[in-house]
């Protein structure tokens, strides 16, 4: 009888451990998708060959030849070999598409007792350009999950060392005694108390009007007195007399010069810190690593190490979630979800980490400034998944703690989540502070393998891309999970100006990581090839933006110099050129409205490729050499969470917000300008000498010269038609005219 119910019970386990918490699923229409790429690689080649064999070009109606004219087209040979290496790399990332799905019912019904714990990292960096109240909203979100209070810890790192921050987060930790039991009773979606109220501006379930009118009151009375706080520059004297924490700043702090701070605010492990309802609290940690001017101090990459040591010191969770200040939790069910993976008895012992899109709450409809990145998102990150090389993007990622730590894969690994490796047992909170802070200072790192060997690495801007390829390279799987409830919404970039400071830090930074850590070598044993090219993708942005800047500054100038590059319409030629393009864009139309999104914000992402390869990633790239030669540091640039009312409203009027003099402005207006001349130009000798030879030879450059004017009308409009602050400065559109005037100059002969 006995030996029958164990029988019984082991059966159930069995059958338990072959049904997966995940599963993958293939995109669909993969063969069509790779029969139709097939053929515009043939459309390519076809391409490279006319280069090649058609070594010169001829003034429109002459035969000769000149020096210059050489070279111009051995300029458009090389253009051309990049744009079609680039593509046969973006198919990588379309070639093994697939998707992943947790179960997470399956996880709580077979290891609801012994989920694991879990510590969230929230970065923030400056209490101006990161406001305060954004940041505990974020943090708020990730203490509300639907998870195990006492198995969960939060964690804020704060690199501006801003005792606002500070303060806020202290608001924060009393508010959150009210908010989590309020969410978790009424289950509320999202948890984040700024977005939650943003979405509900009434209550319109009667059945919690009362609580629902208490909890709204209680948070904007918090709000106010953060942001009164921050307004008169001072914290009220009563709190700060209330809490030791405050006696940490002084006088002479600054965001570059202090002790380490750790303050733990909420200790999860104290069963006397209750919340309203009398469950458990998560715990709460503030900590300020230690910040000396002369010492370098890695941005993102340094303060999550910090993060790591300090939280293996007082949770040491096996599991970390790092999401950046502004990306607040919108799915209450996500650390259920992400478990699935880790916990998966077959497959969930290889993965390092988990990585989920990058998603935004204030995104207009037609995405002015291509923030969204659908087919990033939808596509090519699943793209890479599918090799089981996800890259790791910064914010929205969990890790396996061990991986983060350097850990390698060794053969017959077995994680064992469950056993409880805490530090802190029957430690008081002062003493876990006092042994944190010495894991927060500047030394601590000196002459170990931090940056290098262990945690984020340092010495490059996109900290998380090198990261997530090194752990790749130490023998892990990683799992790309795009849920159709987004879990994450952040502050996407609402002017052009921080949009493109954005992807210079990533062109360049991404392309440091192809020059320091190439994937086609670094990765040659442990990534397919597949994933190797798929990283290029990305990394190679930066580079890329020379054969675009060729393509739309050259192609014009010959045109005003009757110098045919393309082949005459009547050529067969003339169809490989019609055909790559056609067909390449209608895949990419296709494409991007199969994601979700609008026709017109595929439009606009052209004009912002356009302008992004012509500026953000030129420089990006010019930045890159430097540094290599020693002449540049690397730097890390904030992006902007907050703008002006003005600024904000024509965002999200769609209207693009240009109201500086920069050299990138400068840049984008000539551009426009140049191409928009010899459009002109040509159309005169069109209409006007009704020279049809000129149709002829020259169509495919006045067609090319046609688009990018088309692509750039708000360009125009914002030179000379609009009047508002956000329209071009005039001394942008003299320094274009005249640079304009001396491009037309050049002779092509
Ligand atoms: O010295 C620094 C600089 C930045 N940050 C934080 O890093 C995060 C990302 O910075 P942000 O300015 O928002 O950059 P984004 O371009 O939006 O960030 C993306 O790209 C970065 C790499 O370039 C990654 O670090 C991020 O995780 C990823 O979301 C923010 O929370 C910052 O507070 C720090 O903690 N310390
Ligand atoms: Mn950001």
């Amino acid at each position: 009888m006995g030996g029958s119910k164990q029988a019984e019970a082991a059966g159930v386990e069995e059958e338990a451990v072959a049904v997966p918490l995940f599963e993958r699923k293939e995109a669909r229409f993969r063969s069509l998708n790779r029969v139709f790429a097939f053929t515009i690689m043939v459309g390519i080649c076809c391409i490279w060959f006319y280069r090649l064999t058609n070594y010169m070009p001829t003034a429109a109606g002459t035969s000769t030849t000149g020096g210059v004219r050489r070279w111009v087209w051995i300029g458009m040979l090389m253009a051309e070999l990049c744009f079609g290496v680039y593509w046969i790399l973006t198919q990588s990332v379309r070639w093994d598409v697939s998707y992943s799905h947790p179960y997470k019912d399956r996880l709580s019904q077979r290891y609801e007792d012994k989920l694991p714990g879990v510590d969230v990292f929230v970065c923030t960096a400056d209490p101006i350009m990161e406001p305060p109240a954004m940041v505990i909203s974020t943090v708020l979100s990730a203490m509300s999950y639907n998870y195990p209070s006492h198995k969960l810890s939060v964690y804020l790192s704060d690199d501006g060392g801003s005792e606002f921050t500070f303060y806020a987060l202290l608001e924060a930790s009393h508010f959150s005694k009210y908010w989590i039991p309020f969410c978790k009773t009424f289950k509320v979606e999202p948890r984040s108390p700024e977005a939650y109220f943003a979405l509900n501006s009434s209550p319109q379930d009667t059945k919690f009007v009362q609580e629902w009118l208490a909890i709204k009151k209680l948070y904007e009375e918090m709000k106010e007195r953060i942001e009164s706080a921050i307004q008169r520059g001072k914290i009220p004297k009563e709190t700060k007399n209330q809490h030791k924490g405050f006696s940490e700043w002084g006088p002479h702090t600054t965001k570059h010069d202090h002790q380490s701070i750790v303050q733990i605010l909420i200790d999860g492990r104290d069963t006397n810190s209750m919340d309203n309802d009398g469950h458990r609290l998560p715990t709460l940690v503030y900590m300020a690593r230690e910040k000396k001017p002369q010492w370098p101090h890695n941005f993102k990459a340094g303060a999550m190490n910090s993060l790591i040591r300090v939280s293996s010191e007082i949770s040491n969770a096996p599991f970390i979630l790092n999401v950046d200040c502004d990306m607040y939790a919108n799915d209450a069910d996500t650390v259920r979800e992400i478990l699935c993976f880790f916990m998966d008895e077959k497959e969930g012992h290889e993965v390092a980490y988990v990585q989920f899109p990058q998603n935004y709450d204030n995104l207009t409809k037609n995405d002015i400034y291509a923030n969204a990145a659908f087919s990033t998102s939808g596509i090519e990150l699943a793209g890479a998944g599918g090799y089981g090389a996800a890259f790791y993007c910064g914010t929205g990622c969990f890790h396996r703690r061990e991986c983060l730590l350097g850990r390698k894969k060794s053969k017959g690994y077995k994680a064992e989540w469950n056993v409880e490796t805490k530090n802190n047992v029957g430690r008081s909170v002062g003493d876990l502070e006092e042994a944190s802070k010495v894991l927060a200072s500047c030394c601590y790192e000196k002459g170990t393998q931090w940056g290098k060997e262990m945690g984020l690495i340092y010495g490059c801007p996109a900290e998380d891309i090198v990261t997530g390829l090194a752990i790749q390279c130490r023998g892990w799987k990683s799992v790309y999970y795009n849920p159709d409830r987004k879990a994450f919404l952040g502050v996407a970039p609402t002017t052009l100006d921080i949009a493109l400071a954005q992807h210079k830090r990533w062109s360049e930074g991404m392309f440091q990581v192809f020059v320091k850590y190439c994937p086609f070598i670094y990765g040659h044993k442990e990534l397919k090839l597949g994933a190797q090219m798929g990283y290029c993708v990305y990394l190679l942005w930066a580079p890329f933006s020379l054969p675009v800047l060729y393509y739309v500054i050259v192609p014009p100038v010959c045109l005003l110099n009757g110098v045919s590059l393309f082949p005459q319409v009547s050529s067969l030629w003339f169809l490989p050129f019609a055909y790559v393009f056609v067909a390449k864009n209608l895949y990419s139309i296709i494409e991007f409205l199969s994601c979700g999104s609008t026709f017109k914000a595929w439009w606009n992402l052209q004009r912002i490729w356009l302008i992004r390869r012509t500026t953000a990633y030129f420089f990006g790239f010019l930045d890159t050499i430097l540094r290599q030669l020693g002449l540049s540091q690397t730097k890390f640039s904030v992006t902007t969470k907050v703008v002006t009312e003005d600024v904000s409203k024509r965002y999200e009027q769609e209207v693009m917000e240009f109201g500086s003099s920069t050299i990138t402005f400068t840049i984008v207006s000539t551009l426009a300008l140049l191409n928009l001349f010899t459009l002109i130009w040509g159309f005169k000798r069109l209409v006007l000498d009704l020279d049809f030879k000129v149709l002829e030879h020259l169509i495919i450059q006045i067609v090319l010269c046609g688009l990018v004017v088309l692509v750039n009308l708000p360009i125009y409009q914002a030179l000379f038609i609009r009047s508002d602050k956000g329209s071009m400065p005039s001394s942008v559109m003299f320094k274009s005219i005249v640079l304009v005037s001396l491009i037309c100059l050049i002779p092509v002969n």
